[in-house]
């Protein structure tokens, strides 16, 4: 039975990724994972596989499914695992499923902006979220496919022209910036990583990344000029990835591990846990732009109460407005995108 009670304003750490396999389920969950097969899919579906909150693990990409699932579905796990290949099989991939998770699309090469993949991956996303609002209108959907500040808003107006729009059931995953902030903050202060907990808020591409270092659980203190090296460094820690897999894509592992701890966050609130406490991009009311990750309060239909930005130090109120004119630009691009196509 599930007895932990986490406190507004925390996001679990890492042990507890996988305390879920070693836990009793109460409801199980048919999860779809779509674009199964890429960097991020496959470790992300083994990941979910060996989760107890997960009875069947539904994959999903335009090719070689067959051989991921069959590949993982020898895990001696309970999940079952189903492959399905292709346009023609995505509506019965997602009927029936309570979570969606979604990495399809292009990654980065050096060079590039997360912005400059949205040419390949707004369609893409535009076509799996309409194939989700039509197939599992209820479910919670977890976009990874970047750019998140505008594939987040796409998902959105597909929802809208469906006629099944539901806020609190789109989010675009953030995770990867809180558990970099994490482990970069452990690794300066010597501290235990899994102990750590900074939420970051904003957007998911370079200046609209806010680490909230001021509201770091235990709080830490950085002179400004450090406090500066660090922030710069959660922003563009996407890019050094980028960089140092030299052409061969972006980060896949730790994505993998960032979105498995997102969905089993969602498992857990939607199997009634309370006090589950992610950061997500969602329609937010809670500054001018009209998507805006802050700590979420997840529960049994997704998102249960935005806890808003909170106090912010001087610096860290300066990056959210600098932030605004990009994030604002990326939402209004991603609408644009669905009422002209
Ligand atoms: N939100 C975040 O923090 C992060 C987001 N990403 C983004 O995740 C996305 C995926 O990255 P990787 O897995 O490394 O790429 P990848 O190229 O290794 O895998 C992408 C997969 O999507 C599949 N795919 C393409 N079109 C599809 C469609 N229409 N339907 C279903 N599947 C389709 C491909 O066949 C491929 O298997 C990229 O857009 C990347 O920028 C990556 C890291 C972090
Ligand atoms: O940097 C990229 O292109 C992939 C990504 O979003 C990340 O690693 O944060």
């Amino acid at each position: 039975m599930f007895s932990r009670i986490l406190r507004p304003r925390t996001v679990q750490n890492a042990s507890e990724l996988f305390r879920a396999f070693s836990s009793t389920a109460q409801n199980q969950a048919r999860v779809a994972v779509l674009g199964a097969s890429g960097g991020i899919g496959q470790p992300l579906a083994l990941l979910l596989k060996n989760n107890r909150n997960v009875s069947e693990l539904a994959l999903y990409d335009i090719l070689n499914t067959p051989g991921v699932a069959a590949d993982l579905s020898h895990c001696s796990t309970r999940a079952r695992v189903a492959a399905y290949n292709g346009p023609d099989q995505l509506a019965d991939c997602l009927k029936g499923c309570e979570v969606v998770v979604i990495p399809a699309g292009v990654p980065r090469k050096p060079g590039m902006t997360r912005d400059d993949l949205f040419n390949t991956n707004a369609s893409i996303v535009r076509d799996l979220a309409q194939a989700c609002a039509q197939n599992c209108p209820k479910a919670i959907i977890c976009i990874i496919a970047n750019p998140v500040n505008s594939t987040v808003p796409i998902a959105s107006e597909v929802y809208k022209k469906v006629g099944v729009y539901d806020p609190k059931r789109i989010f675009g995953v953030t995770t990867l910036d809180i558990v970099r902030a994490n482990t970069f903050i452990a690794e300066a202060k010597g501290l235990d990583v899994e102990q750590v907990n900074c939420p970051v808020i904003g957007g998911h591409a370079g200046a609209t990344i806010i680490p909230i270092i001021s509201q770091c659980s235990p709080p830490v203190s950085f002179p400004q000029e450090e406090r500066e090296k660090l922030t710069v460094r959660i922003q563009n820690a996407g890019t050094e990835v980028v960089e140092a897999k030299a052409g061969t894509g972006s980060a896949t592992l730790s994505m993998a591990f960032a979105g498995a701890r997102f969905a089993n966050s969602v498992l857990e609130a939607l199997n009634g846990v309370e006090g589950v406490v992610e950061c997500a991009y969602v329609k937010s009311d809670e500054t001018e732009a009209s998507y805006f990750s802050t700590p979420i309060l997840l529960g049994k239909t997704g998102l249960e109460k935005n806890l808003g930005l909170g106090k912010l130090v001087e610096y860290e109120a300066n990056l959210v407005k600098a932030a605004m004119g990009e994030l604002k630009g990326s939402i209004q691009k991603g609408e644009d995108f669905i009422h002209k196509n």
